[in-house]
């Protein structure tokens, strides 16, 4: 069998406890494979580790235990090689748009002259519809537009893999959806393998080819693996009339409302094993 493209096996993270208290194990045991190109979401409550998880493979912070291969490397330290979008989009408030992911193509491809560079930037803005809007400042731009520069500026370098944290979680509804459409084109025009944190579960239904659910912490887990059934290209205006969608829907719904805390008390089934986490295709449920 091949071997996956990231490799996260034991994973473990506690952080010393405050003002002389216990230390606390956010999560432990943690195993997962991405394959190249795939889109992962992962979600779960507030605290049980996503970020954490996300810091690490980032190479940001460091585990307490277990390992991380990306490409059949350890990761230690950030990279260009895996690109990072934060909830606050990060822009050089100095720097008009298409200097600031200009700054990001240089870094990475230092040997490339101006017009390469600028052609290349163009290209990403052009895919989050900001072409019109170059030369803008930060301060001119809607909370969105700043959020779809961070976007062209982490596909820009071409990274081997790109990480999310929420990259959505502070816009409205419409601009979140307009965004989403946007994700969804420029994910399938360059197979971009992608890990992203979110709380939106049609979200992570329009995106995700896998869904990773995460048990409540102390001690989280990867309690199951979702597989997405629902046939690309999704329209996020459609994907609601195909049948699997509503299966897929409740039981995540289900997971977050109850099953999560259960999992957290120790409830977790009979053969559960954290180095393979339960696999489910919404389409059998019932027998999964
Ligand atoms: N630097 C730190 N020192 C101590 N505890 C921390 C630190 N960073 C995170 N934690 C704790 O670790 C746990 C996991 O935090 P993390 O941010 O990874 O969770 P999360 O699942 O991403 O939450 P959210 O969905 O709210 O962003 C939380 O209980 C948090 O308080």
């Amino acid at each position: 069998m091949s071997q996956a493209f990231l490799k996260v096996e034991g994973l473990k993270k506690i952080f010393p406890g405050v003002s002389g208290g216990d230390d606390v194990t956010v999560f432990d045991n943690i195993h997962f494979e991405v394959q190249r190109g795939e889109f992962i979401c992962i979600i779960g409550h507030s605290g049980c580790g996503k970020s954490t998880i996300l810091n690490v493979l980032a190479g940001l912070d460091s585990a307490s235990g277990g390992n991380v291969f990306m490409d059949g490397r350890e990761v230690s330290g950030a990279s260009l090689d895996r690109g990072v979008v934060f909830q606050s989009h990060a822009l050089m408030p100095w720097l008009t748009v298409e200097q600031n992911v200009a700054f990001a193509v240089k870094s990475r491809w230092p040997q490339w002259g101006k017009e390469a560079v600028q052609t290349h930037c163009v290209k990403y803005l052009e895919l989050v519809g900001l072409k019109h809007a170059l030369n803008k400042k930060p301060h001119q731009l809607s909370g969105g537009m700043k959020q779809r520069v961070g976007i062209a500026r982490a596909f820009a370098i071409e990274p081997k893999m790109l990480l999310m944290d929420e990259p959505f979680g502070a816009l409205d509804a419409l601009t979140r959806g307009v965004i989403q459409d946007e994700l969804v084109k420029i994910c399938a025009a360059t197979r971009q393998t992608v890990f992203m944190i979110t709380h939106d579960v049609d979200e992570a239904i329009l995106l995700a080819d896998k869904i990773l659910l995460m048990s409540n912490g102390p001690y989280a887990k990867i309690a199951e693996i979702v597989e997405n059934p629902l046939e690309r290209p999704r329209l996020r205006t459609e994907m609601h009339h195909n049948p699997h969608f509503y299966t897929l829907r409740n039981h995540m719904v289900d997971f977050l409302v109850s099953r999560s805390h259960k999992i957290a008390e120790g409830d977790l089934p009979e053969n559960y094993d954290p180095q393979h986490p339960p696999m489910i295709r919404p389409m059998n449920l019932a027998t999964a």
